[in-house]
């Protein structure tokens, strides 16, 4: 579904991803998890062709990337910081979103289950952090990819909007929908995620099920089980 080999990126002297060799051919929930600035934004938009890396291989479904455009409709994406365009009311932007990617979307069942409606006539610039988000939200689930990639997507969440958040997450893998996510909560992660894809140094340090990764950092604590990740490396 999604091959990876080899992938380099480096801004200026910074070598984000130092050959990262990933293959996700599975079906559910994949987080992408490691520190700061360890490159999780970086390969995901090299995924969706934003970033275009110095060298390596990346395909999807089968077909390279590189000078390939099509294979975009196939994902849908959350982006971690939402520029959105500060005069424009929210459902114009909706509006724009749809017309833009020429398909039908689910946009009112969200808006409804986000309690949106008071907001549609507002301008984005407005807004609250929170309700930006879940804006953000319904321009990211209300097309039906088989891809979804999510950029932190809890970032400014009330507790019912997480709560509908994970149920939407849920049904999306039910479908049989492979779902990326990046997060830095480790209880969002611990209980949605298939799978832990885990980069430090700019490579997969770890690629494995939260069991496999407690058992290898011998603990069953989730969080400190990612700390020891990092420890490992430092020892
Ligand atoms: N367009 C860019 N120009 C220059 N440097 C960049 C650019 N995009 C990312 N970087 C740098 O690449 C490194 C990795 O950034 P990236 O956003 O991929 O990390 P991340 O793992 O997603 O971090 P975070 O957990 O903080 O969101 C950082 O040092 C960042 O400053």
């Amino acid at each position: 579904m999604i091959h990876i080999e080899q992938l380099h990126k480096k801004f200026g002297k910074n070598k984000v991803l130092k050959g990262v060799d990933l293959d996700i051919n599975s079906k559910g929930i994949i987080a992408i998890l490691g520190p700061n600035g360890s490159g999780k934004t970086t390969l995901i938009k090299s995924i969706l062709g934003m970033v275009i890396p110095d060298s390596g291989v990346l395909s999807v479904n089968g077909t390279s990337i590189k000078k390939n455009s099509q294979y975009r409709d196939q994902i849908d994406y959350l982006p971690q910081i939402a520029n959105f365009p500060a005069n424009l009311k929210v459902k114009e932007l909706i509006a724009m979103i749809k017309d833009l990617r020429n398909r039908p979307g689910e946009d009112h069942r969200l808006i409804q289950l986000f309690k949106l409606e008071p907001f549609l006539s507002k301008k984005l610039g407005n807004l609250s952090g929170g309700t930006k988000q879940k804006v953000n939200l319904v321009l990211a689930l209300m097309f039906d990819s088989p891809i979804i990639i999510l950029d932190e997507p809890t970032t400014g969440l009330d507790p019912i909007a997480l709560i509908h958040l994970k149920e939407l997450i849920s049904e999306e893998k039910v479908k049989g929908k492979t779902i990326l996510i990046t997060s830095h909560i480790m209880s969002f992660v611990e209980e949605m995620a298939d799978e832990i894809v885990f980069l430090l140094e700019g490579k997969v340090y770890f690629k494995g099920n939260i069991g496999a990764l407690k058992s290898q950092t011998e603990t069953t604590n989730f969080e400190q089980a990612i700390a020891n990740l990092l420890t490992q490396e430092n020892a």
